[in-house]
């Protein structure tokens, strides 16, 4: 038989030499027959078979003649292992790593049969210039495609922002821009930065570290929850809360592989995929719920139009008339998109924005500096005016994004028709195009031989970097709309927990040499856990000195400590504000850090400072000074 392949293989290739450029596979095919049948005579009719069969394969599977010379120009992936890595459920990173690192490297654009049509991979920042710039032909995939019955589509819906093309997507977006690019109020973020906070000193007592992905994941969908839609999923507190747990078993059931691979078992769901889909009921119940409370509320004024995230959707589509307007059945699928684009993003990018700052103490002394002086450190909540010049900050986030892009490649393109590229590469119709961030973050031709390094350096100040080469948030008219949400978000939150604390990486990590990758959709650490302390600091009230560490607080009266009388406790009860400084106190003694307590020191501070101007209080200022001089 091996002599058989190599003879026809042979004479194939010199039929081929022979054929015009331009020849059609039927052309050679036809040929081919005719040269086999004539040479029947001598041959067997099972060895013509094989000929035939041997020839079909080098021409059509392996030469592809089938095929125009300038798709086959773009080098091949190996689409069944890739397959096969997937239905192994292999991480994506060791995933790609495996399949297609070395050609995308190195070609910048490969391709692979894999699902329904060949999937194009491009990787260059001229490619994704071209991908970006052309919508009409590199098409968003919808989820309109996939059965109504499917679970993936009951959870994100028909039709939304972020599975639409052409006038429906312009719509979405016109009605979702104004509600996105809006000045956030940081308190929410804040208010979820502080309860992390604590529940990171709890899980420290706990268990002696704290796994921050998951952490994150919860203050990132309080956040959206809060930000987005006026409802507090409540998931820091209570990780196994009713929605919470519904939510997160949806995400999981609906982006795990077998859910891809196998969707007609959706049609008559028996066992976890039935109960998922009883649980979508449930989350579909509350989504409902959120609108239509919303717009009562909207319509009696109990609630200002910008609220959140809905509210101010709901009012653009109530501006807008017609086919402009939204249905609820779209407010609900944006809002469940929202979910699915919002949280697990962000939660990822803080992860390994803390992961990297926990290996390199240096860049978080200096990102902790620059935090000090911004937003000061009396555990206020930032606001937007004092996150505005976070150099450093700013340049961590960028470079902990471009290590590691939670979206690592884009969602699917439909091609709507034949593109060359400027390269002069077909991207024929009918397959479909993906844009490899991954590739273009981690490939040494564009980022020097230390890709791998984290390395803010080089998003400093002044230095550009191509839009099209670093894009965790796309580029162009489909860029992500929560960049912005999603910016303000981290500086928040992470100029607040690099107040508070200092991430240790424990020696025995098995991130230590490097991060390791989950399973699933999005990129994200695996079971990173962190130590996590307090930075030691002083209380900065007038009248005592509060000194904490993470393992003892203490209370230190400032003067005249063990006196009969004690004139702190005088001082106190002339101010008036003994009230306040007890509510302090009890915050204290209950949240075991000051800076959790923020409500209680602006309440006792503004008390105290108003008394002290007070007439008749100079008895008490006296006290104050004559105290000063003592110490
Ligand atoms: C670090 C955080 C985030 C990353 C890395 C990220 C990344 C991306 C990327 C790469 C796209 C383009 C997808 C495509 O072209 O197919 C995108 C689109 C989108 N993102 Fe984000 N995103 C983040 C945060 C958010 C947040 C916080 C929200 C909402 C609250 C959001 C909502 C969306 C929406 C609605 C789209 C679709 C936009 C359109 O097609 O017009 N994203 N995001």
């Amino acid at each position: 038989m091996s002599t058989i392949t190599a003879s026809t293989i042979q004479y194939v290739d010199s039929l081929i030499k022979q054929v015009p450029g331009h020849a059609t596979v039927e052309d050679l095919v036809a040929k081919l027959t005719a040269k086999l049948t004539a040479k029947s005579n001598r041959n067997t009719v099972l060895g013509s078979a094989a000929l035939l069969l041997t020839a079909y394969y080098i021409l059509i599977r392996r030469l592809e003649l089938n095929k125009p010379k300038a798709y086959r120009a773009i080098p091949k992936i190996d689409g069944i292992k890739n397959m096969r890595l997937l239905i192994q459920n292999v991480p994506f990173v060791d995933r790609y790593n495996q399949s297609m690192k070395a050609i995308l490297d190195d070609k910048g654009i490969g391709r692979a049969s894999i699902g329904p049509a060949d999937i194009i991979f491009l990787a260059t920042p001229e490619l994704s210039r071209q991908l970006l710039n052309n919508n009409e032909v590199f098409t968003k995939e919808t989820v309109e495609t996939a059965p109504a019955y499917t679970l993936v589509r009951k959870f994100f819906g028909g039709v939304n922002l972020v599975f639409s093309n052409g006038d429906v997507w312009k719509r979405h977006r016109a009605i979702a821009n104004p509600a996105f690019h809006r000045s956030w109020d940081t308190k929410v973020f804040g208010h979820c930065a502080d309860e992390m906070s604590e529940q990171m000193i709890k899980d420290m007592a706990d268990h002696g570290d704290v796994e921050l992905h998951s952490m994150f994941q919860r203050l990132t969908l309080d956040a959206l929850g809060l930000a987005g839609f006026g409802f507090d999923f409540q998931s820091l507190r209570n990780p196994n809360g009713r929605y919470v747990t519904v939510y997160n078993d949806l995400m999981g059931g609906a982006l795990n592989g077998m859910y891809f691979l196998f969707p007609w078992l959706d049609k008559f769901p028996m066992g976890r995929r039935y109960q998922l889909h009883k649980k979508l009921e449930e989350f579909d119940e509350l989504l409902y719920d959120i609108i239509r409370q919303k717009k009562a509320d909207l319509e009696s004024g109990k609630l200002s139009p910008d609220s959140d995230l809905l509210s101010m959707m709901i009012q653009a589509t109530n501006d807008s008339s017609g086919e402009s307007k939204m249905s609820d059945v779209e407010l609900r699928d944006n809002v469940s998109i929202f979910f699915l684009a919002g949280h697990d993003t962000t939660a990822n990018a803080l992860a390994c924005i803390i992961y990297f700052l926990a290996r390199h103490p240096e860049y978080q002394d200096k990102a902790r500096k620059e935090a000090l002086e911004a937003i000061g450190d009396d555990g206020s909540i930032p606001t937007l005016d004092q996150l505005k010049n976070l150099p450093f900050i700013d340049a961590c986030i960028k470079e902990a994004l471009r290590l590691c892009p939670s979206v690592a490649q884009l969602p699917a393109r439909y091609i709507a028709k034949d593109y060359y590229t400027t390269e002069g590469y077909l991207i024929p119709k009918g397959t479909r195009a993906t844009l490899s961030i991954y590739t273009l973050h981690h490939n040494k031709k564009y980022w020097g031989e230390d890709v791998e390094e984290f390395k803010p350096e080089r998003f400093e100040e002044g230095k550009k970097i191509d839009p099209y080469l670093w894009l965790p948030f796309s580029f162009g008219s489909r860029s992500c709309i929560g960049q912005q949400f999603s910016m303000i978000e981290q500086r928040v939150v992470l100029t607040m927990l690099l107040q508070r604390h200092i991430f240790t990486l424990p020696a025995n990590s098995p991130h230590k040499d490097g991060l390791i990758f989950g399973r699933g959709g999005l990129l994200h650490p695996h079971n990173l856990r962190i130590e996590v302390t307090n930075r030691v600091i002083d209380f900065p009230l007038p009248l005592y000195n509060l000194q904490m560490t993470d393992k003892q607080p203490q209370l230190i009266n400032s003067s005249n400590a063990g006196e009969e009388e004690d004139p702190y406790d005088t001082r106190l009860q002339k101010t008036g504000c003994k009230e306040e400084n007890d509510d302090l106190l009890v915050c204290y003694a209950d949240k075991h850090d000051w800076r959790l307590c923020h409500a209680e020191m602006q309440a006792f501070r503004n008390c105290y400072q108003k008394n002290k101007q007070n007439a008749g209080s100079k008895e008490l200022e006296d006290l104050e000074r004559s105290s000063n001089n003592k110490n």
